[in-house]
């Protein structure tokens, strides 16, 4: 790509609990007292990235990057968009939302107006992986770039998002609703069925709690989950614990936030693997990148594919 390109902004004025309004305001200003080419579109309603960036990749196959300015949502659904279109076109990001676990990951300042810097300074594509997983019900594929998680991560998820979340975050108190989902989800989410075959290798859970299948080390805003994955070799990390008593979870929950060696626990199952098929026997919350994914019998296939992305290699 030349010094020509354009960049496409797709913005989410719901996320970060609307702060991103301010924050496309400042930017905004900014492109143009610049020069800088782009265009920019307004998401009006939940999935509608994922058609205006869709679109957007047919129409336009070279000299645009696709620039996702919200959240970890907002950026799944454009990368669904990009997928979906015939033309592999680079995505870049701007987070705006709440929790902004891939730009955690990939090194992607957290600041907007820096990331900005970052996308307008960058001149070549970056091919990073992102996660594939296909619900055996009804063999559709869809993206992800962060994570899925079945049982008590995506319970959190789904008690947060009915909670106080909007209200609160409005005082930047998102932490508190997802304290108060955590404890919540603690005393209810049961231990549930789970088989998980990894090339090959099958594995039973009978008790299932925290199943996570990611792309990135992070999940839940900044929680090290999987402290070794890589967005470069073709690989899904898959970390599962079962049901624990309070002061064993308590442990690991320790663990987890204070230096990842969580993986060395023996209550903590950590495998890698290219090829991956994950079953619940028993109705449970789902989650990916942060979204709910309806209650249900899960049966996916999960593998890795290749996304151009357009910012500076920090990983
Ligand atoms: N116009 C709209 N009206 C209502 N919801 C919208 C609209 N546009 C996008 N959304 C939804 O906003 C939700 C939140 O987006 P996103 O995840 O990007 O922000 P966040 O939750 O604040 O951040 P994070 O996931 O990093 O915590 C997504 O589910 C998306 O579908």
């Amino acid at each position: 790509m030349d010094e020509k390109t354009n960049y496409y902004f797709i913005v989410n004025k719901w996320a970060g609990a609307r702060h991103s309004v301010q924050t496309w305001d400042k930017l905004h200003q900014y492109l143009l007292q610049n020069e800088v080419q782009f265009e920019r579109a307004i998401t009006e309603y939940p999935k509608h990235a994922t058609e205006l960036a869709q679109k957007f990749a047919d129409e336009h196959p070279t000299n645009w990057v696709i620039v996702a300015l919200g959240g970890d949502g907002t950026l799944l659904e454009v990368l669904n968009g990009v997928q979906h279109s015939k033309n592999k076109i680079p995505i870049g990001y701007i987070p705006a939302g709440s929790g902004n676990d891939f730009a955690r990951a990939v090194g992607l300042a957290r600041d907007p107006y820096q990331a900005l810097q970052q996308l307008i300074q960058t001149t070549a594509p970056i091919e990073l992986d992102v996660g594939v997983y296909q619900d055996q019900n009804n063999q559709i594929e869809h993206y992800f770039s962060n994570n899925i998680g079945i049982g008590f991560d995506a319970n959190v998820v789904y008690q947060a998002n009915r909670g106080q979340k909007l209200k609160l975050s409005k005082w930047h108190l998102e932490s508190a609703a997802y304290a108060s989902a955590l404890l919540k989800t603690l005393i209810t989410q049961k231990g549930f069925p789970l088989n998980i075959t990894i090339d090959g290798e099958k594995y039973e859970f009978p008790n299932a709690f925290v199943v996570s299948l990611t792309n990135i080390k992070y999940f839940g805003g900044g929680i090290g989950i999987a402290p070794l994955a890589q967005m470069t070799d073709g690989k899904i990390d898959v970390v599962i614990t079962e049901k624990l008593n309070i002061f064993r979870f308590i442990r690991l929950f320790t663990k987890l936030l204070i230096n990842g060696k969580h993986l060395e626990m023996s209550n903590v199952f950590f495998k890698t693997g290219r090829q991956i098929q994950v079953q619940s026997f028993s109705a449970e919350h789902g989650q990916v990148n942060g979204e709910d994914l309806p209650k249900q019998n899960f049966d996916l296939k999960i593998w890795t594919t290749k996304q151009n992305f357009w910012f500076t290699n920090q990983i």
